[in-house]
């Protein structure tokens, strides 16, 4: 038997070179892998060059799926053959094990099928008339991905040596290939997940002030999806100057603390030239020494949850109908004030439509509701911009004012009494195109308000004192105003 062979490591090298170059110009990642595996199998001249992926690895065997192959002619070829698609491999024989074994862990694997012992590795070789083998694991990330292998049938090769090596390096090759391809694939994935989730990722180096947007990010803010780098002053300029502060002050408290994670909703000028809410999701990156150097994170456009937010608010706050405040809006209004305001001299003003129901009775309940709205109108004409008006319920309507005299609050009772009697209002009532003028007075109660800590239980006074001067009001006669502490 002559000596095995050994490849020409020079003309490999050659292949290497210029199948890397097809690796990295291919439009298709796997077009550059044919074109390697064809460069490799020229230049050692085996007569098979193929790449089986590794499916799963089980106690009993291996299954894989035979991927990629360059023969030197067509009489060589085999992955068109049904028994290599997605094909068992039994481990059940040592050397068999052990080359798998070896495969795992990234080493790689030469043989002489006459060499080999019996057993079904060799039955394995012979029967595709292999004479002389290589393999060499192709790792990504760790794992072991697939298989490299080229099969001489015509001649004994020892691989051993910069041949070897020259292989080696193509597995890696390929592998990085993958890796590549598999990043590709992802970030699409998270491109696509970012603009479907309305999001957007982040990162700002502190020392450089070099920025980074996700494609999702730049899009929204009005910039190609690959847009190169946006500088740190144009990124800031796309935040409102006031939450521009107040994410500066967070980041700060955030360094002092060195906490890695904060939270904050900002407005963010988008594509459309408008303002939207954004939650800006911000992790803090320290160096050993305890230096902010990058700081990075999610944005996501929070405009819808905000608009809905401020709408149950408003929901919960104002009357639909008028449009003024309702019992807790105005409540709230007292709460706020009480926390700022010394706890001036406060009244409360009930106001209630003088034979609401006959107008109802007269010209539906349609024209009652449009009174209503244009009697909240005037009312507020009537008042100081400080003061607050509020429906009470039905025909009730309810007035806060502070800083007055008895003598005053009277006067401003007096005003809204007369602001609604003097002026008629105008109703268009059923099909009647032509308006209908009705005149309408209201009564008006008034009490003190104690703007104290207890503000429910003060408020429930004020609300029956001024409920008390109101129905006296009613009692004599109507379209009047009485204060609780009038005789
Ligand atoms: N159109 C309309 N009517 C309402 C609304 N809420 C309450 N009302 C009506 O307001 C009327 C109030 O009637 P009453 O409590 O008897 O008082 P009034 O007729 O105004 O008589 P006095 O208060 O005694 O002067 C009822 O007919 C209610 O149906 C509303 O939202 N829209």
């Amino acid at each position: 038997m002559p000596a095995p062979l050994s490849p020409d490591a020079p003309s490999l090298l050659n292949a290497l070179a210029l199948g890397s170059r097809a690796l990295i110009d291919a439009h298709f990642w796997s077009e550059g892998v044919d074109q390697l595996l064809a460069a490799l199998g020229e230049a050692s001249g085996v007569n098979r060059v193929w790449i089986f992926q590794t499916i799963e690895r089980n106690p009993n065997g291996v299954l894989q799926d035979f991927v990629f192959e360059w023969a030197s002619s067509s009489h060589y070829r085999e992955r068109t053959q049904k028994r290599f698609r997605f094909f068992t491999t039994l481990i059940d024989d040592p050397e068999y094990e052990e080359m798998v074994n070896r495969r795992e862990r990234g080493d790689s694997h030469t043989c002489i099928t006459s060499k080999v012992d019996p057993g079904s590795l060799r039955d394995n070789l012979e029967s595709q008339s292999i004479l002389s083998m290589v393999t060499v694991p192709i790792m990504v990330d760790g794992q072991w991905w697939g298989t490299l292998g080229f099969d001489d049938c015509e001649r004994e090769v020892d691989w051993e040596g910069a041949g070897l090596q020259a292989l080696v390096i193509s597995a890696e090759l390929i592998a990085s290939a993958i890796y590549r391809q598999q990043l590709t694939r992802r970030q699409r994935q998270v491109d696509l997940l970012q603009q479907v989730a309305a999001c957007g990722t982040w990162e700002i180096n502190t020392r450089s002030g070099a920025t980074w947007c996700s494609s999702a990010l730049l899009l929204s803010l009005g910039y190609p999806g690959d847009y190169a780098r946006l500088p740190l002053r144009r990124l800031l300029a796309h935040t409102m100057p006031t939450d521009r502060l107040r994410v500066f002050g967070l980041i700060r408290e955030c360094h002092q603390r060195l906490q890695t994670q904060c939270r904050i909703d900002v407005q963010l000028r988008v594509a459309s030239g408008q303002w939207r809410w954004h939650e800006l999701v911000m992790e803090s990156y320290y160096s050993d020494d305890g230096y902010l150097a990058r700081i990075g994170g999610l944005v996501i456009d929070i405009s819808q949850r905000k608009k809905s937010e401020e709408q149950a608010w408003a929901a919960a706050e104002f009357d639909a109908l008028t449009g003024t405040r309702n019992r807790r809006g105005l409540a709230n209004h007292l709460a706020q004030l009480n926390g700022q305001a010394e706890a001036a001299a406060y009244y409360l003003l009930m106001i209630d439509i003088d034979y609401f129901k006959h107008i109802n009775d007269r010209y539906g309940h349609p024209a009652g509701d449009t009174l209503l709205v244009e009697m909240a109108k005037r009312v507020y004409e009537a008042l100081r911009p400080e003061d607050c008006l509020a429906r009470f319920g039905g025909e009730e309507f309810a007035v806060t004012a502070g800083d007055l005299s008895h003598q005053q609050v009277v006067q401003l009772g007096e005003r809204i009494r007369q602001t609604v009697a003097q002026q008629p209002f105008y109703l268009t009532a059923g099909d009647s195109q032509t308006p209908m003028m009705v005149t309408l007075t209201v009564s008006v109660g008034i009490a003190p308000l104690a703007l104290t800590s207890d503000l429910d239980h003060s408020q429930a006074v004020a609300v029956a004192q001024a409920d008390q001067a109101l129905y006296a009001a009613k009692e004599a006669g109507r379209n009047r105003v009485v204060a609780h502490w009038q005789p």
